[in-house]
This record gives C-alpha cells, sequence and structure tokens, in this order.
C-alpha cells in the first residue's frame, strides 16, 4: 500500500511541478507590468527563446537591438529571472549613480562562489559590510602603489620594446595580442607575486590558466581550479605579503584567513591580465584602421592635452565607462592606466605599425569574441545587463575584438 501511494505521488509530482511553475511564469510575467517595456516573452523559457533563435549574435548585440524598439531600459526574463537590458549613457547613470546602492550588490552564481572561496574576494562579493571593508583595505595598502611598481612596468615594457625591435630588425610579424597578453600577466605576477612568469613553461602554465579561468566564467560554469597560488613563493614584500602582514598588524575587523588572501590576489591576476591587455589591443587595432589617426596620434603623442577635458574615464561621465562606475567602479585603475599609457606611448612613439603582407586595413575585424565577454567586467560599454532585478545585480561584458592585430613594425622611428 504505501508502495502503491509512493508511485501515485511520484507520477503526480510532475504534474504539481507543471502548475506551480506555470503559477510563478504568469505572476512574473504580470510584475512585468510595473517594470520597463520590452517584448513579450514565453511562459518558463521567457526570452530564452531569443537567445537560442538568435544565436548567431553576441550578447550585447542580441540585447541590444530589441532595446531599439523598447527603449534604453528595457525587461525582459531569462527563465526566472528578471532581466534589465540598459543600453544609454542616461539610463546608465540612473543605475551606477542614482540607483547605486540598488544595483551595486552580485549574483550568488554557484560557480562563482566556487572560484571565490564563497566571495571572499571583491569582484564577486555581494555589497556588504566586509566588501567595503576589504575594498578599502585593498585600495589603500595594495592598488594604491602605483609608483611602487614603475620599476616593474618599465623594466617588461623595454623588453617588449626590445623583442619588437629585434622582430622589426628581422622583418617578422608581431603578434601583438600574444605580446600584450604576456607583458600583462607578467607585469601582474611581478607586482603580485614578485616573480618573473614571461618565459618558458611557467609562463605558458599561467595563459593556460588564466584562459581556462575566463573560459570558465564566461561560460558561466567554474571548476574548482585555484592551485596555482601555491607554488609561488615571494622575494621581497608584494602583494602577497601585503594582506598577511596586515593580519598579523592591523586591527582588521574580519578574520583575514588563506582563503582571504587567495580570493584577492586571483582577482589581481584575473583584473588586472587581460582588462590591459585588451584596451591596448582595441586602441591598436582602431588605430591601424585608420591610418591617418595613427599618424596624427604619433605625431602628437601627449596624453596631458587630454587634462581639463570634461569627458574622462574615471566613472562620471556615463557615455564612457572604460572601468565602471559607482560603489563597484574598478579599485585597479590607477594602476591599468599606468600600464595602458605607457605601452601605447611606447609603441606609437618607438615604432611605425602597418599590417602584415597580404592584409589590409579592411581585415580587420572588430567583431567581438563571444568566449572573451566576462561578468562583471567591461572594456567598451554596449550594453549593461542587469539580472535579477530583485536581488539587485549587475553583469557588464567585456567585449575583446575578434582579429587582433597580427603584427607589424617595420620602420623605427628612434
Ligand atoms: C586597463 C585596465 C583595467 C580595466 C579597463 C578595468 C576595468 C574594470 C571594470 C569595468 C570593472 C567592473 C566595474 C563594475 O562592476 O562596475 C572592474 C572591476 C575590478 N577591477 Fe579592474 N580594470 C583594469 C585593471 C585592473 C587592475 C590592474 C586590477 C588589479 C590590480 C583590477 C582589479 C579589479 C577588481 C578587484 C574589480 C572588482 C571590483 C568590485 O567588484 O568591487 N582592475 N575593472
Amino acid at each position: 500500500m504505501a508502495i502503491t501511494l509512493f508511485m501515485i505521488f511520484l507520477l503526480a509530482l510532475p504534474f504539481f511541478l507543471f502548475i506551480i511553475l506555470l503559477k510563478q511564469s504568469i505572476s512574473n510575467n504580470g510584475n512585468f507590468n510595473h517594470l520597463p517595456p520590452g517584448p513579450p516573452g514565453l511562459p518558463f523559457i521567457g526570452h530564452l527563446r531569443m537567445l537560442m533563435l538568435d544565436n548567431s549574435l553576441l550578447p550585447h548585440i542580441f540585447l541590444w537591438k530589441p532595446s531599439q524598439n523598447y527603449g534604453p531600459l528595457m525587461s525582459l526574463r531569462f527563465g526566472f529571472k528578471p532581466t534589465l537590458v540598459v543600453s544609454s549613457a542616461k539610463m546608465a547613470e540612473a543605475v551606477l549613480k542614482t540607483h547605486d546602492l540598488d544595483f551595486c550588490s552580485r549574483p550568488s552564481l554557484r560557480d562563482a562562489m566556487r572560484l571565490s572561496y564563497n566571495a571572499l574576494d571583491l569582484a564577486f562579493s555581494p555589497y556588504t559590510d566586509y566588501l567595503k571593508e576589504m575594498r578599502k583595505l585593498c585600495v589603500v595598502h595594495l592598488f594604491s602603489r602605483v609608483q611602487k611598481y614603475r620599476p616593474i612596468r618599465e623594466d617588461q615594457i623595454g623588453r617588449l620594446v626590445e623583442k619588437i625591435s629585434q622582430l622589426s630588425v628581422d622583418s617578422n610579424p608581431v603578434n601583438l595580442s600574444e605580446a600584450m597578453m604576456c607583458l600583462s600577466s607578467s607585469i601582474i605576477c611581478r607586482i603580485g607575486f614578485g616573480k618573473r612568469y614571461d618565459d618558458g613553461a611557467e609562463r605558458s602554465r599561467f595563459h593556460e590558466l588564466l584562459k581556462e579561468t575566463e573560459a570558465m566564467l564566461s561560460c558561466f560554469s567554474f571548476s574548482d581550479y585555484f592551485p596555482f597560488m601555491g607554488w609561488l613563493i615571494p622575494q621581497k614584500e608584494d602583494l602577497i605579503d601585503v594582506l598577511p602582514r596586515i593580519r598579523m598588524d592591523r586591527d582588521f575587523p574580519f578574520d583575514l584567513t588563506i582563503d582571504h588572501i587567495k580570493a584577492i590576489l586571483m582577482n589581481v591576476f584575473i583584473a588586472g591580465t587581460d582588462t590591459a591587455a585588451a584596451t591596448v589591443i582595441w586602441v591598436m587595432s582602431a588605430l591601424m584602421k585608420n591610418p591617418e589617426c595613427l599618424k596624427k596620434t604619433q605625431a602628437e603623442f601627449c596624453p596631458e592635452r587630454f587634462l581639463g577635458n570634461s569627458i574622462d574615464y574615471k566613472g562620471l561621465n556615463f557615455e564612457f565607462l572604460p572601468f565602471g562606475a559607482g560603489r563597484r567602479v574598478c579599485p585597479g585603475m590607477r594602476i591599468g592606466v599606468a600600464e595602458v599609457e605607457l605601452v601605447i606611448a611606447n609603441h606609437l612613439y618607438k615604432f611605425d605599425w602597418e599590417m602584415p603582407t597580404g592584409m589590409n586595413k579592411e581585415d580587420l575585424d572588430f567583431d567581438t569574441v563571444p568566449e572573451r565577454f566576462m561578468i562583471n567586467r567591461c572594456i567598451v560599454i554596449v550594453t549593461y545587463l542587469l539580472l535579477n532585478c530583485s536581488t539587485s545585480h549587475l553583469v557588464l561584458f567585456q567585449p575583446y575584438p575578434k582579429t587582433l592585430i597580427k603584427g607589424v613594425s617595420n620602420t623605427m622611428h628612434v
């Protein structure tokens, strides 16, 4: 008898689940009446259908397209997740400034939690007292040491210039994307761990780790994989020493464990590497596409001329937000800018650039690479995707150009 009842229960279960899901779906659609306009969604899957039909499109294009009809603040629903799509500077300001507090938290994505030691880091942590203290600590003790890292930046960029010069003497093309990734990760490894990993097996291992982590982040499925912190041995005081020292010296309101330290170093490594590399690659790709601008920029490279310009990159002008804005603005901004500025200055001042033999500027592909879409960061903000308004979290994408310049420096100025 008990078995029969159990069997009936099992058979009826899908039906009850169906009714519950249908009710929830209807009530979610009903809630949409109070949300900004958006295209009609289907029960259960909402707008996931659009994603499936439009799978040839990149996420930011796919999200931006319907906003042409429904306006710069548009509602979508992916499954049971209500989603706001923001696609204008004015709306970005409303979200990142006026309502920053409502939107500055982060989702609790299972894989992100695993990667960040249960949100002990900065990037995936929800907006709590812990995050506020940790951001303060990192900004004051880690990310403010821009001048201290100057010799590292200069040394690594000097090595890169040397390498490019060598290639240009032999008329070989330069793979700029590879060179930039190598430069950024070398700088970050020296800043973070006090060691050089720009040659040999260790470098490949770092790059593999970075690629894997990005793949895990972008497909929303992370593996439990961050053993690399263990085999790094610091030489002098690098970031890896600072946190344990603070743990001993200071009255930090939270217990700083080894997992806190690993989570922060994971952020430094991931957030500080491809962001700077991608920025340089975008700039160089855009200049290669517009040779006139390249020549003009080379003739008058002088970043100070932008001082006093009313539009800057620090998160106050919402039409240009390379580092985000508001309470979650990039805390490594000064380190990133210092690297990007010095590399671009060297690229423009020391070399003439042209497309490799057999390629011309039309071959540069400015479509973005789907697998380089990352949570929480962006270089060029095309669309802000706000997932799940009820828990207020924000997902930003970081597009990466598809054809990164394959090369080229033939004649040297200096
Ligand atoms: C050109 C280089 C860089 C660019 C363009 C960049 C851009 C960004 C952006 C757009 C965000 C997201 C902001 C938001 O959610 O509103 C971010 C967050 C972050 N960045 Fe950067 N970044 C760069 C370099 C760095 C460096 C060098 C570091 C560390 C050494 C760093 C550490 C972080 C961290 C920890 C976060 C998460 C902050 C939080 O969620 O509270 N970034 N970055």
